[in-house]
């Protein structure tokens, strides 16, 4: 078996290169920009007043001013400046040539069109052209687009973006004891749950997630799983990855043409996992064990999906303080649900008593995977570990 992080390294490695994808602005939210985007203006295009005021000259600072005009946002004044006069002036007009200060207008007495400073003291209240960014300035590719990113190229007069294409996800659920939620189950059937938590995270990940009809445990069925996945550029299968009778996906997928990079690792949960390359494209082969799927899908698939949009997503592990002590880890990396509190230095985190891989309900619960390297010898109450923060 190998590692998580050899595992890890693989299935990035079956990543295709991001496509481009030419989005205007309003759609580019959350995805991630490919190739520069370059700014087809200069901010503020002018001198700027940041203050509603008066216009006025340093020199003149030490008598009654006359005010001849007004500046106001969208509508410039034009008039020359004069010895002894102020221009009436709004937040965002341009700052009219020959001022060089607006006092802001607390700070003056106005009677009629005569104005006198009462507190000469301040800054300019000028914003210069191009204080915030200039016309050719270049917004770098390689993140995803946030909230302020897209009013910054709005603002840059840029009306479309090319970014990653999102990647088209295939999930193939099997199995016969499944029925979709909504469905009366017969005896000995449960409902299918683990699709919708894979769609949720390739969604998540900036994925375009297309749940297919659940495959039965019949070689034809899932031939004609993968068949309907064939226009995806990623498959991603959840369950029969293990060693049973019905455990058919393997087969199904080495017949049509899969190239494995493996099968197994050294993970808990998630041992069964599998990838490999399937006409040209990455496949998944995730465990049916809800916890052991979803935990899979946050390692390996969404890293996956990130780096399909040339992203690196690797996540993080952050360190806590074990609330409790803790037995020899066995020979796979082990990740644990469990819970995190307040500490004095460092989180306290405690793992669940149980972590039986088919439990929903606990890893829903969880605030965090508690990361163990294979083989980690016993623990006790205080030492510092990893973990994975599953919220927020
Ligand atoms: N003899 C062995 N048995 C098992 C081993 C092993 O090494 N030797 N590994 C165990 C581990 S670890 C896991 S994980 C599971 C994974 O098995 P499969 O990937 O073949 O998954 P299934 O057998 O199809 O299902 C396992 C379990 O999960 C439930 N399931 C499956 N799909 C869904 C779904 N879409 N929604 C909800 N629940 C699902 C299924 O009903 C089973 O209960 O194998 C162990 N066995
Ligand atoms: O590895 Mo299984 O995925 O422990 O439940």
């Amino acid at each position: 078996m190998i590692t998580v992080e050899e595992a890890l390294a693989q299935v990035l490695s079956l990543a295709p290169m991001p496509v481009p994808e030419l989005v205007p602005l309003d759609q580019a939210w959350g995805r991630v920009l490919l190739e520069p985007a370059i700014s087809r203006m200069t901010q503020p295009p002018f001198a700027a007043s940041a203050m509603d005021g008066y216009a006025i000259r340093s020199c003149d600072i030490g008598q009654p001013l006359t005010v001849i005009g007004e500046a106001a946002a969208g509508h410039p004044y034009a008039g020359p400046a004069v010895a002894g006069m102020a221009v009436r002036i709004l937040t965002g007009a341009p700052v009219p040539d020959g001022y060089d200060r607006v006092i802001m207008q607390e700070n003056v007495l106005r009677e009629g069109d005569l104005i006198t400073i009462t507190d000469p003291a301040g800054g300019n209240n000028i914003r210069p052209a191009g204080d915030d960014f200039r016309k050719g300035d270049q917004f770098a590719p390689g993140r995803r687009l946030r909230a302020a990113d897209i009013a910054l190229l709005a603002a840059m007069n840029i009306p479309a973006v090319t970014v990653s294409a999102r990647p088209r996800i295939a999930i193939l659920a099997g199995g016969d004891e499944l029925v979709s939620p909504g469905t009366a189950p017969d005896p000995g059937q449960i409902i299918s749950s683990n699709d919708l938590a894979i769609a949720a995270l390739a969604r998540q990940s900036g994925g375009e997630a297309q749940i297919l009809p659940i495959a039965r445990d019949t070689e034809d069925s899932l031939r004609a799983g993968f068949a309907a996945a064939k226009d995806a550029d990623l498959l991603v299968t959840i369950g029969g990855a293990s060693v049973g009778d019905h455990d058919l996906i393997g087969k199904v997928a080495a017949e049509r043409g899969l190239d494995l990079a493996f099968h197994k690792i050294a993970m808990r949960p998630g041992k069964p996992l599998m990838a490999g390359k399937l006409n040209g494209k990455p496949m998944l082969g995730l465990p049916g064990n809800p916890v052991s799927a979803i935990i899979c899908g946050m390692l390996f698939m969404q890293p996956l999906i990130a780096a399909m949009q040339g992203l690196d997503d690797s996540r993080p592990l952050l360190k806590a303080r074990l609330a409790q002590d803790l037995p020899a880890e066995g020979n796979r990396q082990h990740y644990l649900r469990a819970a995190l509190q307040d500490g004095d230095d460092l989180p306290l985190i405690r793992p669940f008593p149980s972590q039986d891989s088919a439990r929903l309900s606990l890893m829903a619960r969880a605030d965090a995977l508690l990361v163990r390297p294979a083989n980690d010898p016993p623990r006790v109450a205080g030492d510092i570990v990893d973990f994975m923060p599953l919220s927020g």
